[in-house]
């Protein structure tokens, strides 16, 4: 579903990714555990298009990401660090602007809206100005917002900054259904280690290489650590 290959990308002198190789099939939620600076964030930059590789390539869906940008993209949802939401205007209004921006028909995006942010429990504000809500609200709508054209691939760069435990845990079981039901590719950078164990599978960034990939437990034993968390700390502190 997401596949990458050999992908190299440098600031200048500095080497973000490092000939990074991936595959992440249909139905599968991973983490990217990475300590701040690993290149989780340039991942993401990349695999969205905002900045081209120095070498390597992407593909989405069966889609090359060089050859078939726009194919590409549209099977890519993506929930960034920074809110990118238009402040002044409501939920309703900057779900319908990006249902737009994807030619969803008016009524399909309407249902989708109203039973995404039920999920997440913020139906009741949606004719609510994005300005007036919390930041953990305001982070809810951005994911809404990245699964509105029903993407193939999902991307979450610190999905949950900002969220209390009861809403993460609602945001983690919702896309735990979408990733069983819906065959949704989830791939979810973090530098949380308890996040990351509840992943099928933890990618562990490190310096912009690929350092262990495998279920939370036997990426833990691969890093020689006791826990997954003794090992990531051990090998990337
Ligand atoms: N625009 C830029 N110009 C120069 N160097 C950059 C730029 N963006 C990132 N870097 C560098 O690239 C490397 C990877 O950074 P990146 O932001 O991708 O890491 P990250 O894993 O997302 O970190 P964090 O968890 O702190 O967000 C770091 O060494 C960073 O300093």
């Amino acid at each position: 579903m997401l596949r990458t290959t050999d992908l190299t990308k440098r600031y200048g002198a500095r080497t973000a990714l490092q000939s990074l190789s991936l595959h992440l099939p249909a139905g599968q939620f991973a983490a990217l555990l990475g300590p701040n600076g690993a290149g989780k964030s340039t991942l993401f930059q990349v695999l969205t298009g905002l900045f081209a590789a120095d070498a390597g390539e992407v593909e989405v869906a069966g889609h090359s990401l060089r050859r078939s940008a726009a194919a590409a993209l549209r099977n890519i949802g993506v929930v960034f660090q920074q809110v990118a939401l238009d402040l002044d205007l409501s939920i309703r209004r900057n779900l319908l602007f990006h249902a737009d921006l994807h030619g969803l028909p008016r009524r399909l995006a309407l249902e989708r809206i109203a039973v995404a942010c039920a999920r997440l429990n913020i139906d009741a504000d949606l004719e609510r100005k994005v300005r007036e809500l919390s930041g953990g609200n305001r982070r809810k709508v951005e994911l809404v917002r990245a699964g509105l054209h029903a993407p193939a691939v999902l991307l979450m760069d610190e999905a949950t900054v900002g969220l209390d435990p009861k809403s993460r845990q609602d945001l983690l079981a919702a896309l735990v259904s979408d990733v069983r039901e819906r065959g949704l590719c989830v791939l979810w950078a973090t530098h949380r280690v308890e996040e990351a164990e509840q992943a099928d599978r933890v990618l562990v960034l490190h310096q912009g290489r690929l350092l262990a990939d495998g279920t939370p437990a036997q990426v833990g034993q691969e890093l020689g650590g006791r826990t997954l968390e003794a090992g990531f700390i051990a090998r990337t502190a």
